[in-house]
């Protein structure tokens, strides 16, 4: 079942950053109208990835908005978040979807593999994800998924498709024009000098798009 929630700007928390920070980021995105925000922290221990899962929860139930946590499905768990995203190391789609019942969302990275997405589906992901779109500044060395993969993955697969990597609210017009869905984003969101406002450009190329 297709979930209309998984349209917008998905915002991707970046990485040293102190809690506190943090939090206030991520208001000002959800501020700003976006709706979906994944915890991704690889650096803290797991007393503070604990701490600010809890915080972000909460901060996304004041407005509405989707928490996912990357990796992490025991986190996901014990905060309720709203679901998880898995990369390709990061254990088999069908137990996490065993694992998180049918409630919750799982999302899976697919690169630029259509046969991977196609097989995510078959295991229960509500959308996937296919980058890096452009160079990304937080993964340098990510391999590149051109904008015809998006325009295929769009056309073909029956789930939402995202689009990570070098995503700037400068470049995204034509992923959205292709069919993505989401857009995630770290450093054009959580770099920009108002975080609410350049939230909230985005949200705008969504909505003078088609559905
Ligand atoms: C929405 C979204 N898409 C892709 C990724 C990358 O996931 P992965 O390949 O598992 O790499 P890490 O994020 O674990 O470095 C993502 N996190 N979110
Ligand atoms: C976490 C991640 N995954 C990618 C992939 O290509 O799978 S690119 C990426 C980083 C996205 O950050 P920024 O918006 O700063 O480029």
């Amino acid at each position: 079942m297709r979930r209309p929630e998984l349209r917008g700007l998905y915002a991707v928390t970046p990485e040293s950053t102190d809690g506190a920070a943090l939090l206030r980021q991520v208001e000002a995105a959800l501020a700003g109208g976006c709706r979906i925000v994944q915890l991704r922290d690889k650096e803290s221990r797991m007393s503070e990835r604990l701490a600010r899962a809890h915080a972000l929860r909460a901060a996304t139930r004041r407005h509405g908005a989707l928490l996912l946590i990357n990796d992490d499905l025991a986190l996901c768990q014990l905060v309720d978040a709203d679901g998880v995203h898995l990369g390709r190391d990061d254990g088999d789609l069908h137990i996490a979807r065993a694992i998180l019942g049918p409630g919750r969302i799982l999302g899976a990275s697919c690169y630029a593999d259509l046969d991977a997405a196609r097989s995510a589906i078959a295991a229960g992901a509500d959308y996937v994800a296919f980058g890096a779109a452009f160079a990304s500044p937080t993964k340098p060395d990510a391999a590149s998924a051109p904008l015809a993969l998006y325009t295929r993955a769009c056309a073909e697969l029956d789930a939402p498709v995202c689009a990570i990597g070098g995503i700037t609210v400068a470049n995204a017009a034509p992923l959205i024009d292709a069919g993505v869905d989401l857009l995630a984003v770290i450093t054009d969101l959580f770099s920009a000098p108002d975080i609410e406002a350049r939230a909230n450009q985005y949200q705008r190329l969504f909505a003078k798009a088609r559905p």
